[in-house]
């Protein structure tokens, strides 16, 4: 076998309402709470706000965090963690308040820059402990080392190190039960490739991101549409949590590759959401991915589809890019660039900004060049 090397992911409590349960598993002291001012309004924080608050700790709600969240808003959360003298950090959110999280609880237990840590490995420091809520089951932040924060020029840029990984990971599907249906959708979709591109990563995959990417996939292609059609299923809720926590799990040790590469750019010159750009690039990536990796496709095709087994390789993995396609539009997703206000002589720009996430396009079955990039943009238009 091939010698691997797999990070496991935090401790995690997984059921509903058990996110109070921190109070016990933090240290004594201030906390920097990290959230966004629609979760807050939400309400969805108000159990574990009230939890840490009768324990005596004083908490600092830094609740500015926007989507794709910048390093201006990382850098400030970071200052009202330090005025605060913060002993432990809480994300409680989407990915980007976890991302914002993760970053400012290892920027104040280290004093490091964060221009100095760009990249994978450059962590040397020590971070606060962190806790990891999450109410969106897409990114599975919670379970990896990747904060991913968008600076000057709408370049995503990422940190990916061990010391990112969280204390603790709450999953509790009762916070998710209020997303409405494009969120449900978006975010879904991005767990979906989570596992899809961990599974074909070409670097890092092993048995273990094999077994998380494959338990993930089993799970989000069998509840996405029941969390979209029914919101208060908590069985598909809760399947949907633990799925996205899974591909993280996958991904956060076989790193995302094409579709992710070809997505940010969506995200960062067109604001469309994370999951969503995922899901325009989907089906285009994996076509022109079908031939380098038809055997894995295969593998996952029976995944979503069991009684597919008898068929050749290369109808499975035909099978696998048709039944993701139907879950893309099922979910109601409109799955054109152009349904989303992109023009079509946006491709070149998309295509160089694409090739900039060479950190990501190096793990893609096959490589992808600037010109098929353009041409998988056209594609998708
Ligand atoms: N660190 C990682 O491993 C990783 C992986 C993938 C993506 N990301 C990053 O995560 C970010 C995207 O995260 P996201 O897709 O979770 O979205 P998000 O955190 O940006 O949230 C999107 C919107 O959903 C709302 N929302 C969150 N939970 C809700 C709920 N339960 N009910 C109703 N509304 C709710 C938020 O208020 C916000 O308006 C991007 O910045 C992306 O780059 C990080
Ligand atoms: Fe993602």
């Amino acid at each position: 076998m091939t010698p691997f090397t797999f990070y496991p992911g935090p401790r995690v409590l997984n059921g509903a309402g058990r996110s109070g349960e921190l109070v016990d598993k933090l240290p004594f002291g201030p906390v920097l709470f990290v959230t966004d001012a629609d979760v807050r309004r939400f309400g969805l924080p108000d159990d574990l706000l009230a939890a840490l608050e009768s324990s005596g700790r004083a908490v600092t709600l830094f609740d500015a965090v926007e989507a794709d969240p910048s390093k201006a808003t990382l850098l400030a959360a970071v200052e009202q963690g330090r005025v605060a003298g913060a002993a432990s950090v809480v994300g409680f959110g989407g990915g980007s308040p976890m991302d914002v999280a993760k970053l400012a609880a290892y920027l104040l237990g280290s004093g490091d820059e964060l221009d100095s840590i760009w990249g994978v490995g450059l962590v040397r420091g020590i971070r606060l402990p962190l806790a990891l809520v999450p109410t969106t089951a897409g990114t599975g932040s919670e379970a990896t080392p990747v904060a991913v924060i968008t600076v000057e020029g709408a370049e995503k840029r990422g940190v990916n190190s061990p010391a990112l990984i969280a204390d603790w990971a709450v999953l509790d599907a009762e916070l998710t039960v209020g997303k409405p249906r494009a969120l449900t959708a978006a975010t879904g979709i991005d767990a979906i490739v989570h596992a899809v591109e961990a599974y074909t990563s070409a670097k890092a995959k092993n048995p273990l991101s094999d077994m998380y990417a494959r338990e993930a996939l089993r799970l989000l292609g069998a509840n996405l549409l029941a969390a979209c059609e029914r919101p208060h299923d908590q069985d598909a809720r809760s399947a949907m949590l633990l799925g996205a926590h899974l591909a993280g799990l996958a991904f956060a040790n076989a790193p995302v590759a094409g579709v992710h590469a070809l997505a940010y750019p969506l995200g960062g010159l067109h604001h469309l959401p994370h999951g969503l750009s995922n899901a325009l690039m989907l089906r285009h990536v994996l076509a022109f991915n079908a031939e380098a990796a038809r055997e894995h496709y295969a593998e996952l095709a029976e995944v979503l589809e069991p009684d597919c087994a008898g068929q050749s390789n290369q109808s499975k993995a035909a099978l696998l890019i048709e039944r993701l396609d139907e879950l893309v539009t099922a979910s109601g997703l409109q799955p054109r660039l152009r349904d989303h206000g992109i023009a079509f002589e946006q491709a070149p720009l998309l295509a160089s900004e694409a090739m900039k996430q060479q950190r990501l396009l190096v793990n893609n079955p096959v490589e992808i060049r600037e010109e098929d990039a353009r041409r998988l943009y056209e594609a998708a238009w």
